[in-house]
C-alpha cells in the first residue's frame, strides 16, 4: 500500500520528539536470532542502524552468530553441545567461535552496513582490551566460555567519536591469552553498563519473553527482574532465554534504563521500538 504524502509527512513528523530524545544517546543492539540468518531481515536491521546513526544517535552492534558456528562445526563433523543455553566450547570451539563471529560475520554486517550508506567498523572482544575474559564457573564445565572480567570502552568510544558504527563479535582473551567464547546477549549487557547506555535492545527469534513458551501470544510486556529466578526455575523460561534473561537482569541492576528483548523477525522492530509509543516485545525493570 503507497502512503499518501499527508500519511508519510505524519509519519516522519511523530518520529521528532523521539529524534530529539534519542539524539546523542547510547543504544547498545544486540542481534542474533533468526534475523540474522534471513538476507532481507539483516537488510532492515542494518537500515535502521544507519538510519539511528543518521540522526545523531550513539549506535553499538553487538552480534551474535550462534546458528552459524554449528553449521561450521557440522561441516567439520563436530556436534554442538549446550548446557543452560551456553554452548561447551573446547579450544576448537573457541577458535571456530573466532572465526565465525570475528572473521565472517562481522566483516559481512560492516559490508552491510557500507551498502546502507553508513560507516562501521569490527571490532572483537580482543581490540583495544575490549573485553578481557575469565573462564566461566558453572556446575557442569563449559570449557572456553568466558565471562567478562572487565571492559574497557575507549576503542568503542573512539570508534563512536570517529563516526562509525561499532560492530561487536563476542570473542576475549584473559591475560594468558586463551581465548573465550562469550555469550553475546552477555557482552551485549555489560558493554550497555560500562557505556552508560540509555537502551538496551535484545532482538531475538519469538516476540519476547512468553509466559508459554510454546505460544506467542503469551507475551510478557514487562516484567521485574526480581521474578526471573522463579521463572527459571519453574522452567518457563529455559535454552538461550536464560542467558537473555540474566544479562536483562545485569543491565537494569547497572542502570541501563531500558531494556528490552524484542521480535527480530518483524522487518524494522528497532525503528519501531525507539521512534514511537508501540511497546513491542517484553521490557525489565
Ligand atoms: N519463556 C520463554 N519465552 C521465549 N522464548 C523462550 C522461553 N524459554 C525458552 N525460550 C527459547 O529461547 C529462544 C531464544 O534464545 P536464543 O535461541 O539463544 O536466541 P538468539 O539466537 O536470538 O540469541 C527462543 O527461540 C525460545 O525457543
Ligand atoms: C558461550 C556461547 O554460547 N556463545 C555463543 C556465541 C554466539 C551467540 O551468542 O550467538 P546468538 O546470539 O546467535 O545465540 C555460541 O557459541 O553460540
Amino acid at each position: 500500500m503507497e502512503l499518501s504524502n499527508a500519511d508519510m509527512a505524519r509519519v516522519l513528523t511523530q518520529a521528532l520528539p523521539y529524534i530529539q530524545k534519542y539524539d546523542g544517546k547510547t543504544v547498545v543492539i544486540k542481534y542474533g536470532g533468526n534475523a540474522m540468518i534471513d538476507e532481507e531481515l539483516k537488510s532492515a536491521v542494518m537500515c535502521d542502524a544507519v538510519l539511528l546513526a543518521a540522526v545523531g544517535v550513539r549506535v553499538v552492534l553487538v552480534h551474535g552468530g550462534g546458528p552459524e558456528i554449528t553449521a561450521t562445526l557440522q561441516r567439520m563433523g563436530k556436534e554442538s553441545r549446550f548446557v543452560g543455553g551456553l554452548r561447551y566450547t573446547d579450544r576448537e570451539t573457541a577458535e571456530v567461535a573466532q572465526m565465525v563471529l570475528a572473521g565472517k560475520l562481522s566483516k559481512d554486517l560492516v559490508a552491510a552496513i557500507g551498502r546502507h550508506g553508513g560507516r562501521a567498523v569490527g571490532l572483537c572482544g580482543m581490540d583495544g582490551g575490549l573485553f578481557e575474559a575469565r573462564k566461566k564457573q558453572s556446575d557442569t564445565d563449559l570449557g572456553f566460555v568466558g565471562e567478562i572480567a572487565a571492559v574497557n570502552t575507549a576503542v568503542v568510544e573512539d570508534a563512536l567519536h570517529s563516526g562509525y558504527i561499532p560492530v561487536i563479535a563476542t570473542v576475549g582473551t584473559d591475560r594468558e591469552g586463551n581465548v573465550y567464547n562469550i555469550n553475546a546477549d552477555t557482552a551485549a549487557a555489560a558493554l550497555a553498563g560500562s557505556l552508560g547506555a540509555e537502551n538496551l535492545i535484545l532482538m531475538t527469534d519469538v516476540r519476547g519473553l512468553l509466559e508459554n513458551p510454546g505460544d506467542e501470544s503469551t507475551l510478557i510486556a514487562d516484567v521485574g527482574i526480581a521474578s526471573l529466578p522463579a521463572l527459571i526455575e519453574q522452567g518457563i523460561v529455559s535454552g538461550g532465554m536464560i542467558p537473555k534473561c540474566e544479562c536483562c537482569a545485569a543491565a537494569v541492576r547497572e542502570g541501563v534504563g531500558h531494556t528490552v528483548i524484542i521480535d527480530g523477525r518483524i522487518p524494522h522492530s528497532i525503528l519501531i521500538e525507539l521512534f514511537s509509543d508501540k511497546g513491542i516485545g517484553t521490557l525489565f525493570h
